[in-house]
């Protein structure tokens, strides 16, 4: 296929850190793009709370989009998109007026822990309760706590959720139906800033992560919204409606939304950012994986059309749905809730490097952790543990380790929980995985990359586009507009960059890995009782199952 300047299709990437949007042509190669940080909102008096505001992300967004079409304008590009798709951080919850548009409260960010009580209670000492029907275990990462949260606590919301003749106007959504719902709505009366009465929806990958959709029929079940919500009662019209990923969901409306560049652009796709970057790797195989070092880091491999339960702490999901009679294809997911964010936090809170680069060049001051290890349990530990006691510690330290040490522990961390969620999803999926295709920002680390390659045995692949994330989401639209025909014909437009082959010795990575999951144990139980989850977690410790980590 040749490639054609006239067709063009956008992405919105709505991140963790960061909201980008990004332009791809016919060849599946970036025309123009830009980016925005927004506020990370860390209430000083609640430790464990991450807010973020969503009309600031959705500002940024609109500014985003207007800067990339002006950057394509200035490349002689047309500027009229064939369709454009949304990728977004899952989980992360918003509450808001379907008549105003006006938001009850800040968006709960997915890595937020005040809902680890909630998460306990629904749990009745047995966190897998839901996980049957859900993929999902019972956790404060999952919107449906962070709905219950919201309920307890948001009297005005409450309220109208009470109220018979306001009940209707709540709306629950995660960071794709609010974006939909502003790009598709007309200028509120009550807030300049911001639209009302748009379109309320989602997509299948975003919605199996609430605790309240069920997995097989892909369906909100409102005996699981009763069972995390109680004692309030949530109807299913407060919920977005669920659709394909690769599906014309409505039109844009431009002008009238603050965003002209999207005037009459179809909005054709919507995909939880972690399968958008499953999507954009092509691993439409069973048995194809990925591995993204963003904020946090989220391994996942392709199940086809089979839902795999997971025995060793992952996630069972929804990987896409490609049109309205496509078969949904699943995924096993192992989540892992800080990477890039610790490198963050050795910027903005130690001070000890300037930028991320400055990660690498620290490390590589010293050939070795000599035995620091740094378990940067922030918010407990995620998959493969899911232990919300446990808490960041750095251990084995020495009066001769320097913050080039620190550095490098704070990298090779990031490749030691990937070892764990790696080994957790050939176990669970009898699969032996070959190779692991990464992006995100944390494979510009090439001292990372080879770690990461040689601590778990295989060859580590990065793509020659790196905006995986934003190119799953262009693909999905691209296909519900007919940009691209199948599946095949966006396969052949991946293509490797470059491949880090392991060189360390078995005997080494042994006492590598040994080392990290000594210094794991030493971050469990630093905060308060958590019987369920230790019982859990009884399965790591058992001797035959430590032999695959
Ligand atoms: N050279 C680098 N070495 C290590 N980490 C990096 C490097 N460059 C960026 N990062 C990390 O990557 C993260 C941003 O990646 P990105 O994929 O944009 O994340 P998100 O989608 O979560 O916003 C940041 O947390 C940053 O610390
Ligand atoms: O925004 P990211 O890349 O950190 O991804 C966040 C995840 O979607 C949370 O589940």
């Amino acid at each position: 296929m040749n490639e054609n300047p006239n067709k063009l299709v956008g992405a919105i990437d709505q991140g963790t850190s960061s909201t980008r949007f990004v332009v791809f042509t016919t060849k599946g190669r970036i025309a123009a793009s830009s980016q925005m940080e927004h506020t990370q909102i860390f209430p000083e008096s609640n430790a464990g709370w991450h807010e973020h505001d969503p009309v600031e992300i959705f500002r940024n967004t609109a500014t985003c989009i207007q800067a990339t079409l002006q950057a394509l304008e200035r490349k002689s590009y047309a500027v009229f998109l064939s369709a454009v798709g949304i990728t977004n951080q899952r989980e992360t919850t918003i509450a808001w007026n379907r008549v105003t548009g006006v938001p009850y409260y800040n968006a709960i960010v997915w890595d937020d822990t005040r809902t680890t009580g909630i998460a306990k209670a629904i749990a009745q000492g047995n966190s897998n309760r839901l996980r049957d029907q859900t993929g999902l275990p019972l956790a404060s990462y999952f919107a449906g706590t962070k709905v219950k949260w919201l309920l307890d606590n948001v009297e005005a919301l409450r309220k109208d959720l009470e109220d018979d003749a306001k009940s209707s106007e709540v709306c629950f959504g995660t960071i794709d139906s609010w974006l939909v719902y502003q790009l598709t709505g007309t200028k509120s009366n009550h807030d300049g800033a911001i639209n009302s009465g748009g379109v309320f929806v989602t997509d299948a990958t975003n919605a199996s992560r609430w605790l309240f959709m069920d997995l097989a029929a892909r369906v909100w079940d409102q005996t699981l919204v009763n069972a995390v919500c109680a004692p309030h009662r949530v109807p299913l019209s407060a919920l977005p409606e669920i659709c394909p990923s690769s599906h014309v969901y409505a039109t844009c409306k431009g002008i009238e939304v603050g965003v002209p560049g999207l005037d009459k652009v179809p909005l054709a796709a919507i995909l939880g950012d972690q399968q958008a970057a499953l999507f954009g790797q092509t691993a439409f195989a069973p048995g194809e994986a990925k591995n993204t070092y963003g904020t946090g880091l989220f391994l996942m491999m392709n199940t086809g059309t089979k839902i795999v339960p997971s025995k060793h702490g992952l996630l069972t999901t929804v990987a896409y749905q490609i049109g309205q009679n496509a078969p949904v294809q699943y995924a096993l997911e192992g989540s892992v809730s800080h990477s890039g964010s610790t490198i963050q936090w050795l910027r903005d809170q130690l001070q000890i490097i300037k930028d991320a680069p400055e990660s690498e060049t620290m490390a590589r001051t010293c050939d070795s952790n000599q035995g620091l290890y740094f378990v940067p349990a922030f918010s407990g530990l995620f998959a493969p543990h899911w232990r919300s006691d446990a808490r960041a510690c750095i251990v084995g330290m020495t009066a001769s380790h320097h913050r080039g040490h620190v550095c490098r522990a704070a990298l090779e961390a990031a490749a030691y929980q990937t070892h764990e969620v790696f080994a957790a999803i050939e176990a669970d999926s009898n699969v032996t995985l070959r190779t692991l295709n990464v992006d995100g920002g944390g494979t510009h680390n090439q001292l990372l990359m080879q770690f990461q390659a040689d601590i778990i045995g295989v060859p580590v692949v990065k793509p020659a586009v790196m905006e995986t994330t934003s190119m799953g989401a262009a693909f999905a639209a691209g296909l519900a507009v007919g940009i691209w025909q199948d599946q095949q014909e966006i396969k052949e437009l991946w293509t490797a960059a470059q491949t880090f082959n392991p060189k360390m010795d078995v005997e080494e990575r042994d006492s590598s890995l040994a080392g990290w999951r000594k210094a794991v144990s030493k971050s469990l139980d630093w905060v308060g009782e958590d019987q369920d989850a230790k019982k859990e977690d009884i399965w790591l410790l058992c001797p035959m199952n430590r032999n695959i980590f």
